[in-house]
């Protein structure tokens, strides 16, 4: 388990250009001035439209905010109208991608071997990517456990060494009301970090938990998770400046229980 905790947020297709502009302006002050953001005790990353990367990118200069795409193509370049590859995003700053999100998997008809190719393609080109991972129905964890564990496999098929930030999304907790039930998320949260654990050059992969979370959810989730991924619930920055404020609390928890345990085993 790392110390550090990672925050996400994707705009997914909500804002406009100018609110999204808005929206950066207000959330880099925020992070500006959020002391374990500016000092990396917790990672931050936003995932704006492809249009609006280059702003995100200009707006958050300077802050460790992590400017991300919410897709990539499986190529890194040629003959792919519509598509964006990975070389060019990492060529203006994009440093996250975000592979395999649920609704790209039931919209687009994205396979586990499109996801596959795109967490290749990123890593090669120096970008981390958000693999999003997630059971389409609502059953118990353990069924949660084995499904999401056999997806993230499929997606890590022929990538290269490097960190993977896995989004556990359960499909059904996407865009509703409330999340999934926090003894869920630990369940599979936990096998997903020790089925990492059991991979060599991944060193430095996090779990972090999407669908529908928001503020008090960190909190009670504690050192099950890595961090969260949000969506609608960070619309409102006061909303997301109340996560940070969990995401620090974790993060210097996880700090002192590391600290301890190193004090036992010297
Ligand atoms: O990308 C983010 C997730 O799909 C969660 O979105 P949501 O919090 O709006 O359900």
């Amino acid at each position: 388990m790392t110390a550090r905790v990672s925050i996400g947020v994707s705009l997914k297709m909500y804002f406009g250009h100018s609110d999204a502009r808005r929206w950066f302006d207000r959330v880099a002050e925020l992070v500006a001035g959020h002391p374990a953001v500016a000092d990396g005790r917790v990672e931050f990353f936003v995932i704006p439209t492809y249009l609006q990367v280059l702003p995100a990118v200009e707006a958050f200069a300077g802050t460790r905010t992590l400017v991300g795409a919410q897709d990539v193509a499986a190529w890194d370049r040629g003959a792919y109208t519509g598509e964006v590859g990975a070389p060019e995003l990492a060529e203006v700053g994009v440093r996250v991608a975000e592979v395999g999100h649920a609704e790209r998997r039931r919209l687009f008809g994205e396979t586990d071997t499109d996801v596959a190719a795109k967490v290749e393609t990123s890593l090669r080109s120096g970008i981390t990517p958000v693999v999003c991972i997630g059971e389409a129905d609502r059953v118990d964890a353990a069924a949660a456990a084995d499904a999401t564990a056999v997806q993230l496999c499929a997606a890590l098929v022929g990538a290269p060494a490097g960190r993977v930030i896995v989004a556990y999304e359960p499909v059904w907790a996407i865009g509703g009301p409330e999340p999934a039930p926090v003894a869920h998320i630990a369940t599979v949260a936990e096998r997903l970090r020790a089925e990492l654990d059991t991979l060599e050059d991944r060193d430095g992969s996090t779990v972090i938990y999407g669908g529908s979370a928001g503020p008090g959810l960190l909190a009670r989730l504690g050192h099950s998770v890595d961090g969260l991924f949000l969506g609608r619930f960070a619309h409102d920055p006061d909303a997301l400046a109340g996560v940070l404020d969990e995401a620090s609390a974790l993060a210097d928890a996880r700090s002192d229980a590391h600290s301890a345990n190193t004090a036992v085993a010297s």
